[in-house]
């Protein structure tokens, strides 16, 4: 049975409209005027236990939205949600004894008291046994390396030890799913590669199912197996990473050592309109070609035409370019919806 469960969730914000000024101000408290803003639109997500999901898109997509009513802090404006069974906003005490919470721009801990004591009070909070809060906490600050900064107040942590130290707040209680909102948000490489070994290590040992928003594409790439990209509101894309490369990036690029000139190649295959020849030299050519049109072995039967294939290498698809796209709306990827 899937641990999260939307259908059909839909957000719908009000905005009100004013002019500037008193008299705006008069105006609107006569005749209010709203605009509304669909944050979110019939998104539907089924996670099974165990999964960790990267929740992508650009600016303004609907991440955080959604975000907020899959951890019962917003009220959906349509749709329903089951978070381990239950209704996340109506059933917001119960849940949040089995759900963990990250935003990278917020913290849970108290500002003014010893990090150490915040971990006291969710232990009491949550009513954790005190052998497992032991054993949770130790394993906790290990991992993380907290024990140089328990006793500082919050307020006197770096960014790096305060997201550390909140992390380990969010699975203290070993909840069975955690929602993460840019988790590693202006951390330096050091600590980001940390908490990435931390995520894949608890979701392995422990089997915590995972959920996270972010912008960094090593967070994507090493942390999460599926890929759901948001844009507008509209889920555009969930599946595998790995299946949404393949299916979107179109230009691939051989590599080929050849028995003969590649410059000879270069000019008998030139004009092939799908490809292009990228670099030619005595015994080799660059090709990129569009994956759709030409299969490897097509190039190859081409490339054997005009001389003999000794050695050849396709380039893996660049993940880094293609995230960016998605992020900076260039990629269409709306043919690709639903799972892959
Ligand atoms: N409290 C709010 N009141 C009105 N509109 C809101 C509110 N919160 C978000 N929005 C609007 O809803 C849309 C989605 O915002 P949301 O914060 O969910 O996007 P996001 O994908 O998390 O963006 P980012 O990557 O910038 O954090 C945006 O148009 C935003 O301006």
């Amino acid at each position: 049975m899937a641990i999260i469960e939307a259908t059909a969730l839909s957000k719908t914000y009000q905005n009100a409209v004013k002019e500037a000024g008193l008299a705006g101000a008069l105006k609107h408290f006569i005749k209010p005027v709203f605009t509304e803003i669909k944050a979110v639109s019939e998104v539907r997500l089924s996670i099974e236990p165990g999964e960790t999901v990267a929740y992508v898109g650009p600016n303004g997509a609907g991440k955080s939205t959604t975000i907020k009513m899959l951890t019962g802090i917003l009220k959906p404006s349509g749709g329903q949600i089951r978070i381990n069974g239950m209704d996340p906003y109506r059933d917001r005490l119960e849940n949040t004894k089995r759900m963990g919470v990250v935003f990278g721009q917020r913290t849970q801990l108290w500002w003014d008291i010893p990090v150490s004591e915040s971990f006291t009070l969710l232990r009491d909070i949550y009513a954790i046994p005190p052998n497992r809060y032991k054993e949770n906490l130790a394993w906790l600050s290990d991992m993380l390396g907290l024990g140089p900064f328990m006793g500082s107040s919050a307020r006197k942590l770096s960014l790096g030890q305060r997201m550390r130290a909140d992390l380990a707040l969010a699975f203290l209680h070993d909840p069975a799913v955690v929602f993460l909102d840019e988790p590693t948000i202006g951390l330096d490489v050091a600590v980001r590669e940390r908490i990435r070994e931390f995520l894949k290590q608890i979701n392995r040992e422990r089997g915590t199912t995972i959920l996270l928003t972010s912008h960094d594409l090593d967070d994507i790439r090493d942390v999460c197996d599926r890929l759901v990209v948001i844009d507008r509101g509209t889920i555009i894309y969930d599946g595998k990473l790995q299946a949404l490369l393949d299916q979107c990036v179109r230009c691939r690029t051989m590599h080929l050592r050849l028995a003969s000139d590649g410059r000879d190649f270069a000019k008998k295959i030139g004009k092939h309109p799908d490809l292009e020849v990228i670099a030619s030299g005595p015994c080799e050519a660059s090709i990129e070609f569009d994956r759709f049109a030409l299969s490897a072995k097509d190039i190859i039967n081409l490339a054997n035409s005009t001389g003999e294939v000794v050695d050849f290498r396709i380039d893996e698809p660049d993940i880094e370019r293609f995230i960016k796209n998605v992020y900076e709306g260039k990629l269409d990827i709306s043919e690709n919806r639903g799972r892959a």
